[in-house]
């Protein structure tokens, strides 16, 4: 039988590393996707040792165009994908002003392009197996606009909304596409300080990085559409889905702003 392969993109840590670290528990073969310089080439031998699974890695700035040409290019003729796990994304709070062009374009490029240029990439590997996923990971924050993030919640709205458009594009094709909206996670050191700074409100739809790794994969290959883990955040899909815009984005915008004591 053929091997087929599951990317990951952002894979050197945080929710990225997570789904390696559940994957190769499954027995699936990886490509790791991670910018240069960190330690995935170590989690990678641990991932062969512990699992006995193939594991690639391929070091590159995914927003970078040539590198994504050159590296997607030698991904495309070498693996057969048969799930993609777009995770890599980037977003921060603070204000409009105070937020540089190049970072805006970096929000951009990373969260809306490479995913939406990566899954356009593989597609033809993905529909060449009879069952394949691709799994997007988006936030709450694709619920509601929020002011100081402003550019990260419309990114992961545009990564919610191309998921469930192609997933209805793909549901003859035997390609499940699934869009994950995580709450909170303690992952990098910035994104944790500004978790802790919202007070008991962020803390509540807090989910180890771990459990969220293996209850998104998990429900990704039961095929489902929307995942959201957390009864906390499940409670808070089901008001942002009620509550008006110009309420929700003042109530949610109020909390965040609290995250601005780690720069002010
Ligand atoms: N943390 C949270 O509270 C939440 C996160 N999310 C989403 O979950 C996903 C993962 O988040 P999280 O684990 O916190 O993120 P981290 O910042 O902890 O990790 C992001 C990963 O992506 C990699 N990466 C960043 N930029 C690039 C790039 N240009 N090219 C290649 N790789 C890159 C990083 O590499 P390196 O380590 O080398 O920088 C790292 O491996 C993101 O899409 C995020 O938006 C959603 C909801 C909440
Ligand atoms: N990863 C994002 C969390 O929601 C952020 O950096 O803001």
């Amino acid at each position: 039988m053929n091997k087929t392969y599951t990317l990951i993109t952002g894979a050197s840590s945080g929710l990225g590393s997570a789904f390696a670290l559940c994957c190769a528990r499954l027995k699936m073969n990886l490509i790791l996707i991670a910018l240069p310089g960190s330690a995935i080439k170590r989690t990678g031998e641990e991932l062969r040792r512990l699992y006995g699974v193939e594991v690639h890695i391929f070091e590159f700035d995914l927003t970078s165009n040539e590198a994504f040409e050159t590296h997607v290019g030698i991904i495309k003729a070498s693996f057969a994908v048969n799930f993609l796990i777009n995770n890599a994304g980037m977003g921060g709070t603070v204000p409009m002003l105070d937020c540089s062009p190049q970072v805006i374009d970096k929000i951009i490029r990373l969260n809306i392009s490479c995913t939406a240029l990566l899954t356009r990439e593989l597609l033809p590997q993905l529909l060449r197996h009879e069952k394949s996923y691709v799994l997007n990971i988006a936030s709450m924050a694709a619920f509601s606009p929020i002011a100081y993030k402003t550019v990260y919640p419309a990114s992961k709205a545009f990564v919610s909304s191309f998921s469930l458009g192609l997933r209805e594009e793909m549901q003859h094709e035997g390609l499940s596409v699934s869009v994950a909206c995580p709450g909170p996670i303690m992952t990098n050191s910035n994104t944790s300080q500004r978790i802790l700074l919202q007070g008991y409100k962020g803390r509540l739809g807090l989910v180890s990085t771990m459990d969220l790794a293996n209850r998104i994969v998990r429900q990704t290959l039961a095929g489902r559409a929307v995942i959201v883990p957390g009864w906390w955040n499940r409670m808070n899909q089901k008001l942002m889905g009620i509550i008006p815009s110009t309420i929700k984005v003042r109530l949610i915008s109020g909390v965040i702003k609290r995250e601005l004591q780690l720069t002010h």
